[in-house]
């Protein structure tokens, strides 16, 4: 079947369950096949199609509201709704993202991409619906690992209260990105096993009436294990708590299963929760065999042996440097505890994992508590580092102000990828943490140019006990360099020159590093002599030296790939003004006011405007007059 054809989902109404599953397959092997080239969340998407070809069945899309949580695992329905044909450009600049987007369908109701947010989001349609006295189905569809996100729970709470109409799909597959944690995902468990417990309970109770009397003793037995596994085993419990109806836990790969259940949640008045169980990337042998955690986001890879197609570089992974350095610190210290909000592959901490079995906390998608249990550790003399991408360290703002930087404590928080992050475009680009911490009272910011200063800045980090320091570092590898033998410290706020120059200054730091460095010697053969300085404390600014900077009159050029406002350049220009350096001409260039797709960095480098040769005709636009004058004769 050529999925390119399907216009909108309404032909699945035609569709008999048979027919259902030769699509299912056709599905499969379409997405097998384009994610071989492209990459993306492979394994996720794999474990929803028939879940997603009955969600379209049962309900009518748009009018009925799908809220995709994570959204990450919205591809089948992004075939079923008319966009086949984009596969090619999945997740490329200017092509289809990878989560819902309201630009690409009416089908996409509600965009996603950081977790947690459908339950809510539906939670508002319920009651605008209810008031504006319209009739249609509000289903957000949500994975275990983010009912483990704390919205999740407030907004199930709320809809539970309120006793909204509104049919919560839970996939549960049992994992997150790596294998699920929590409390919650133990008492799925037992919902899972009781579902087994029911079915054997039928089972039993067949046999009973099957088995004729043949003593008490049999009998008696299976009657009371059958009587004695009810009372911890009446699956469901927990959500009937919050005032829903539940149903499941369902197979999520029968059709029959999944449309008789849907069927039956439509039916039901007030909060329904359908319990499913898929298993993350059903139908490809290597994603359901490998560790399942190496086949959530992927790469391009060869579809026979599954095996990855990396791009070659000898370069260590930046998240890679950081986690090898903690093993190293955390053999002499044991007050080094490392917490992540459930991203310990992407963050490569599973070394340390296997090493300091106990000092190592996975919390689950719940960055508020990471980081306010950070801070209750620092309270008691540990050292805690939280490893946090940029962008979901967005959720953890009035933690980090309340509960860190206001009461000043020693946490570390490695912010990884900060930066562009490429592929999952823009909700994912870390570019706003540098803004939003400097904001912060007491707070350190810092990043480093290379992997070798990396590691000392994670050594730095260890060390420094005045208050909270944040060390980001970007996604992807570094720019290989040799790395030093031993652990040095750097002192606190002290930037680095790292090329001379008399006619103007750049004051940049990590990434943006190699391209002013670029620009410097485009602007030596113009005969220009631009210095190069590695402002890699973002705060506290290195005030000496800036003072030096602009008590020579250069023109100033500030560059980061993080936002403008707010960000480094604000801070030079803020310090600029309350010394009076009212003379001196200072440009900024950074992340201009919106958003930033999805595309391969260099791509959106260059759509910024960040890029070598835009620095030096900033630099030739603040070069003073007479040295203008000077370059034209
Ligand atoms: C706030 C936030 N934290 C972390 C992530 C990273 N993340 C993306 S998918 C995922 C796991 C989601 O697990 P689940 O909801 O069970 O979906 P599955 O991948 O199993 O289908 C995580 C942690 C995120 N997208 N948003
Ligand atoms: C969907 C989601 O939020 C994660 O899967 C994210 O895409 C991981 O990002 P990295 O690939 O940078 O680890
Ligand atoms: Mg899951």
């Amino acid at each position: 079947m050529d999925l390119t054809k399907i216009k909108d989902p309404s032909f699945l109404k035609k569709l008999n369950n048979d027919e259902l599953e030769v699509l299912a397959y056709e599905i499969r092997k379409f997405l097998i096949a384009k994610l071989a080239i492209t990459g993306g969340h492979l394994g996720p998407n794999l474990g929803v199609v028939e879940l997603t070809l009955a969600l379209h069945k049962q309900f009518n899309s748009p009018q009925d509201k799908f809220l995709f949580d994570v959204g990450h695992q919205s591809y089948v329905h992004k075939i079923l709704t008319g966009r086949a044909d984009q596969f090619e450009s999945l997740r490329q600049y200017k092509g289809m993202s990878g989560f819902p987007k309201m630009s690409e369908s009416e089908h996409d109701v509600w965009e996603t991409g950081h977790s947690s947010t459908s339950l809510s989001g539906a939670m508002g349609m319920a009651i605008a619906r209810d008031l504006q006295e319209k009739d249609h189905y509000i289903v957000p569809i949500i994975g275990d690992g983010a009912l483990t996100g704390g919205m999740a729970l407030e907004a199930l709470n709320h809809i539970g209260h309120e006793q909204k109409d509104v049919i919560v799909v839970l996939n549960d597959n049992e994992m997150s990105i790596a294998n699920n944690v929590g409390a919650l995902h133990n008492a799925l468990g037992r919902m899972r096993s009781a579902g087994k417990y029911h079915k054997a309970k039928d089972e039993l109770e067949w046999l009973l009436k099957k088995i004729p009397a043949v003593g008490g003793v049999i009998a008696n037995t299976a009657e009371k294990l059958k009587d004695s596994m009810k009372y911890f085993m009446i699956p469901g419990m927990l959500f009937e708590e919050f005032g829903f109806t539940y149903f499941g836990p369902v197979d999520g790969h029968d059709l029959n299963d999944l449309q008789e259940n849907l069927g039956f949640a439509k039916k039901t008045k007030g909060p329904v929760l359908l319990h499913v169980i898929t298993k993350k990337g059903k139908g490809y042998i290597p994603a359901e065999t490998d560790k399942k955690d190496k086949w959530h986001g992927v790469g391009p890879y060869k579809i026979e042996s599954g095996e990855k197609i990396n791009p070659v570089t000898s370069a260590p992974a930046w998240s890679k440097v950081v986690s090898d350095t903690l093993v190293t610190l955390a053999e002499k210290d044991p007050r080094l505890i490392v917490i992540t909000p459930a991203m310990i592959l992407g963050s490569k901490l599973e070394k340390f994992q296997q090493k300091f079995k106990n000092r190592l906390y996975d919390v689950g998608i719940a960055e508020q508590h990471a980081t306010t249990m950070a801070a209750g550790l620092a309270t008691q003399d540990m050292k805690p580092f939280l490893s946090i991408y940029s962008t979901f360290l967005q959720r953890a703002y009035d933690q980090i102000l309340h509960d860190i930087s206001r009461q000043n404590l020693p946490v570390i928080i490695g912010i990884d990828r900060a930066g562009l992050v490429g592929a999952d475009g823009e909700t994912h680009q870390g570019i706003y943490d540098i803004s939003f911490l400097r904001a912060m009272p007491n707070i350190v910011i810092m990043m480093p140019k290379d992997e070798n200063e990396c590691q000392h800045m994670v050594n730095t980090a260890l060390s420094y006990q005045d208050g909270p320091i944040a060390l980001r570092y970007p996604r992807g590898n570094g720019v290989g360099v040799e790395m030093d033998q031993d652990l040095m410290q750097i002192p606190i706020g002290k930037w680095e020159l790292l090329e001379k120059g008399t006619d103007a200054s750049i004051l940049t730091f990590g990434t943006t590093i190699s391209m002013a460095l670029a620009a410097r010697e485009l602007l030596a053969e113009k005969g220009i002599s631009v210095q190069v300085v590695n402002a890699r404390f973002i705060k506290p600014l290195d005030e000496t030296m800036l003072h030096q900077i602009l008590k020579s009159n250069m023109p100033v050029l500030t560059i980061e790939e993080a936002v403008l406002a707010g960000g480094f350049g604000s801070g030079v220009l803020e310090f600029a003004e309350a010394n009076n350096y009212q003379e001196v001409c200072i440009k900024r260039m950074g992340i201009p006011d919106k958003y930033v797709e999805h595309g391969e960095v260099e791509v959106l480098l260059e759509d910024i405007g960040l890029t070598k040769e835009n620095i030096v005709k900033e630099i030739e636009k603040i070069l003073p007059t007479k040295m203008k004058r000077a370059q034209l004769l």
